[in-house]
């Protein structure tokens, strides 16, 4: 089992396979990697983990895109002793790309001009 390497912070937001949390690290590193200081912990209850198995799987063919959030890997923590299956991502700061589609219609350069 992975010692915790992160403390968990505040809830950015719930998808359909998990709960995506703030976490904050100290140097630490994953898998040869030193970590951000902030990331993105998408976790979701072990025995339900099939779908974030799959999900780490394809964001880590991407690993070298510029245009796909960064996944650092996954693991297994053990918190309040319940062992969430966690994917570590980049923290996306600016939220996600369809929080800009839905608030696309306040942004003036998303304003739709109309012909006559
Ligand atoms: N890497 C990230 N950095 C910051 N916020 C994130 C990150 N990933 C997800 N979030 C936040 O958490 C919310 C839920 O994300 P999640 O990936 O679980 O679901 P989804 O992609 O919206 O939907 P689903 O997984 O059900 O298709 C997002 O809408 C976003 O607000």
């Amino acid at each position: 089992m992975a010692e915790l390497l992160w403390k968990r912070g505040t809830t950015l937001g719930e998808g359909g396979f998990g709960v995506v949390s703030l976490a904050a690290t100290s140097n630490t590193i994953f898998r040869g990697v030193t970590l951000p200081s902030l990331i993105a912990l998408k976790s979701c209850n072990f025995n339900a983990s099939q779908s974030l198995k799959e999900e780490v799987e394809i964001l880590l063919m991407f690993k070298h895109s510029p245009y796909i959030v960064h996944c650092f890997g996954a693991n297994v923590s053990f918190e309040d002793n319940v062992n969430p299956y966690n994917l570590l991502l980049e923290y996306t700061s600016r939220g996600s790309l369809a929080d800009r589609l839905q608030n696309c219609n306040s942004l003036p350069e998303f304003e739709v001009k109309k012909h006559t």
